[in-house]
């Protein structure tokens, strides 16, 4: 079931929901049915871009229509972003919004959009990678300081009257398509639309359409159809659809990919052991002293009170995130001292840094962080299994601001906290997915309470080698089981009545559920 009420989760960031956010920032959205499956190999690289479909035709062809169309009849594709081209009319001087709001200016002119950005916003959200895409309002003809935060589409589908005139656009898609429709049928339809939704004038709108709309969809519009690959109609058009939407989902499962269980059975030539030189593998232990085993003693003991269990939990986050602090760079610092002399210290040579917690597990860690770090921005990533597959999916992301924007998360170190590494699939999807933002991998220091040697840790690394990880203890058992509640009567274990999951061993049980529950 999908809607524009379900994608509260990608997009919530700088979503501001004031009225002068028109119906085209409602245009921009980010739907989801379920979690994206990883979109990257073993080596940590992104393998498939997101697959974009490229619809032009004239104003009120049913452009919008037909994506949301689409949408609608894919129904359990992971993530789609529909993509206006209206969100790239150019800035305004006062004079431009003046002629526009006497109809005088023309706003169907290629030069009218910022071609640029728009095909650079594209190839960002192609290739993985986040945008901040502008939003414009049809009611001021203006672009407002707002911008709106996009990221982890697998399927972009974009719109707009020029969608298919630029060669940079056209090189994007992978499928191109033209919404073909009877002229009167457009400006009926636009008049409707113009005067409930953007504000506008019968008067105005049929001004403007023989002024500037007309000439332009005969000059620049209707001309770029012969670069589709499919002529949709602009109405009774639901055949054309179901063509779209059947060859869209059968190129997303050609590019669905296993990756949990390469992971955890990769033959591993150099298995991390508890006695290993872990820094060769940038896994950083905190020194096993008697107080540490006291408190991993507590914290594995089944009999443990959840009470104590948070207790102890709060102290062991603590300290590892002392120990994480150690792993930042530091810079001279001189100070006064109340004594009125002079002291030569030292103070993180950091422009941003922030936190990341997998949740739910990588709570449990976040007051540690809290603790060394009173005022840090705490994000998160929801990465949860798949009860089929056991593969991981992301199913949310709520990223600080430091690292939702490109510019700043190359310089942003970020404390990715989670509560083990097992197979690693789920800190595999979460750094890749902080790479993708732009954060440098030497920047990301995972902070964990158990490692287990035999399990992802040694393709994790591979993959990552300038990702460092501190954690409390290395257990040595990985083991792929079924979780109990989740089997069928009698039935044995197959998929769809039961949940695959890999546990750690001796380990200290399901971190969260001790936790929160
Ligand atoms: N196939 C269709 N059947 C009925 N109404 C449609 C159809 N396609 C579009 N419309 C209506 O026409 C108007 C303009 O459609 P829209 O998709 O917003 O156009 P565009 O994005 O091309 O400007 C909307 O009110 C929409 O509901
Ligand atoms: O400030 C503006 C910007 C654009 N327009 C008109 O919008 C259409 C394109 O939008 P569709 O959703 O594809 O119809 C274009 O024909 C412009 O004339 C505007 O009126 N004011």
């Amino acid at each position: 079931m999908l809607g524009e009420e379900l994608p509260k989760l990608y997009d919530a960031e700088e979503h501001r929901s004031n009225s002068s956010q028109s119906f085209q920032a409602r245009k921009n959205i980010l739907l989801k049915t379920h979690g994206r499956p990883p979109w990257y190999d073993e080596d940590g690289l992104p393998v498939c871009d997101a697959f974009v479909i490229g619809i032009a035709g004239g104003s009120a062809s049913g452009k919008t229509h037909v994506a949301r169309q689409i949408v609608k009849s894919l129904g359990s594709v992971p993530t789609v972003v529909i993509l206006s081209q209206d969100s790239f009319y150019k800035y305004h001087t006062e004079e431009e919004i003046a002629l526009a709001h006497a109809n005088r200016f023309d706003f169907d002119h290629p030069d009218a959009l910022d071609m640029p950005m728009f095909a650079a916003c594209l190839a960002d959200l192609k290739a993985c990678r986040q945008s901040n895409i502008p939003v414009y309002s049809f009611a001021e003809h203006q672009r407002l300081d707002e911008t709106k935060y996009l990221y982890g589409a697998s399927v972009i589908i974009t719109e707009g009257i020029m969608a298919l005139h630029d060669p940079s656009l056209r090189a994007l898609y992978d499928l191109k398509v033209f919404v073909q429709c009877d002229s009167d049928l457009m400006l009926a339809r636009r008049i409707q639309r113009d005067v409930k939704e953007r504000g506008r004038s019968v008067e105005g709108v049929l001004e403007q359409y023989l002024r500037y709309v007309k000439p332009a969809f005969d000059n620049f519009v209707l001309p770029t159809s012969r670069y589709a690959d499919i002529v949709v109609p602009g109405s009774n058009n639901s055949v054309a659809i179901d063509l779209i939407s059947t060859h869209v989902r059968r190129q997303m499962n050609e590019r669905a990919r296993h990756f949990r269980k390469n992971m955890a059975c990769t033959s591993i030539d150099k298995c991390l052991k508890p006695n290993d030189n872990h820094e060769d593998w940038n896994v950083i232990v905190l020194p096993q002293t008697p107080q540490l085993k006291g408190i991993y003693t507590t914290l594995r003991n089944e009999k443990t009170s959840r009470q104590d269990f948070i207790f102890f939990v709060d102290r062991l986050a603590t300290f590892l995130a002392e120990k994480a602090m150690e792993l930042l760079p530091y810079r001279d610092k001189v100070i006064t001292t109340p004594t009125e002399t002079a002291y030569s210290g030292k103070e993180p040579d950091v422009k941003h840094i922030c936190g990341v917690s997998i949740i739910r597990s990588g709570g449990p860690l976040e007051k540690g962080l809290q603790r060394v770090l009173s005022d840090v921005a705490i994000g998160s990533l929801l990465v949860q299994s798949d009860a089929k597959t056991g593969e991981p999916l992301l199913l949310h992301v709520m990223l600080p601001k430091c690292i939702r924007h490109r510019r700043l998360a190359v310089d942003t170190w970020v404390f990715l906290l989670d509560a083990q590494i097992g197979t690693g699939a789920s800190a595999f999807m979460a750094i890749r997915t902080l790479l993708d933002h732009g954060v440098q991998q030497d920047h990301i220091i995972f902070v964990t309470f158990l490692v287990a040697h035999n399990g992802g840790i040694s393709v994790l690394h591979k993959a990552f080698p300038k990702v460092r990880i501190v954690c409390g203890a290395v257990d040595e058992g990985l083991r792929e089981t079924w979780l109990e509640h989740y089997h069928s009567e009698g039935e044995g274990h197959h998929y769809g009545d039961g949940r695959k999951v890999w546990i750690v061993e001796p380990g200290m049980g399901q971190i969260g559920d001790r936790y929160y529950l």
